[in-house]
């Protein structure tokens, strides 16, 4: 689902050593993946990557056998949109509106994805609903506006907002690194429910190795990169 060949990423042209620099790397449709690595060592920029976000300076990024090189700047974002779903370090809620407004949103600009959550419930304020109680957001609190949660319940609400319409990737950056080990732990167990549940490939970056056995595949960016 994901392949990535010859990948050369430079944040400035002039740049004499590229930030990023993988000959190889494929990753498989429903596969868990730990990105791990030392910070500054590329991480996020390898995330921008995936979610055509930014593009390769050269060599290939393909996620679902399309090369995101070969897009425009608009068909990007809509397949963003389409395919996608993003669980952002400070997860980008709309702080406003409630849980249930912000997770119906995850899939506003993607009519593949209304249509997917649709299949699953009637309404896509019941979908939400469902995605939230499956993510561990306690019923009373889907109408309370977003900015008066903790932050872990604010990370629930933004996994379930990647979530919706079952997208084939999800891309988790940091998200749980505000909370203690053990909600950690449980909140990862139920990120891969739902991953199952929908089928989504997972890559998920965080510093805490200790999460690593959680997953099944692990990657060391210094590694792959020491391998290019
Ligand atoms: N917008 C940007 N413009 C220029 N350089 C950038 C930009 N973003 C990141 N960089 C540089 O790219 C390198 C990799 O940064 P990146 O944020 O991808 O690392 P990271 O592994 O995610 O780090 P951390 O674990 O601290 O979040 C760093 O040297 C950083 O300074």
């Amino acid at each position: 689902m994901i392949t990535i060949s010859k990948l050369l990423f430079k944040w400035h042209k002039n740049a004499v050593s590229p930030t990023l620099n993988i000959n190889q790397l494929n990753i498989k449709q429903g596969e868990h993946v730990f990105l791990h690595g030392p910070s500054g060592c590329g991480k996020s920029t390898l995330l921008a990557l995936l979610a055509g976000i930014n593009t390769a300076t050269s060599g290939e990024v393909s996620i679902l056998n399309k090369n995101l090189n070969s897009l425009s700047n608009t068909q990007r974002d809509v397949f963003r949109a389409d395919h996608i779903g993003y669980i952002f370090q400070n997860f980008n809620l709309l702080p406003y509106l409630t849980p249930l407004e912000n997770v119906s949103l995850g899939c506003q600009f993607s009519k593949q994805r209304q249509q997917r959550a649709l299949q699953q419930s009637n309404c896509l304020t019941a979908e939400s609903a469902r995605l939230l109680n499956a993510l561990g957001l306690a019923q009373h609190l889907h109408h309370q506006d977003v900015g008066k949660l903790s932050i872990g319940q604010q990370q629930r609400v933004a996994a379930a907002r990647a979530f919706i319409g079952s997208p084939e990737l999800i891309i988790a950056d940091e998200p749980t690194s505000a909370l203690d080990t053990n909600n950690r732990q449980s909140f990862i167990k139920l990120l891969f429910e739902q991953a199952k549940h929908a089928n989504s490939t997972l890559v998920f970056v965080s510093h805490d190795e200790s999460l690593q056995p959680l997953f099944n595949r692990s990657i060391d960016l210094v590694n792959l990169q020491a391998a290019s």
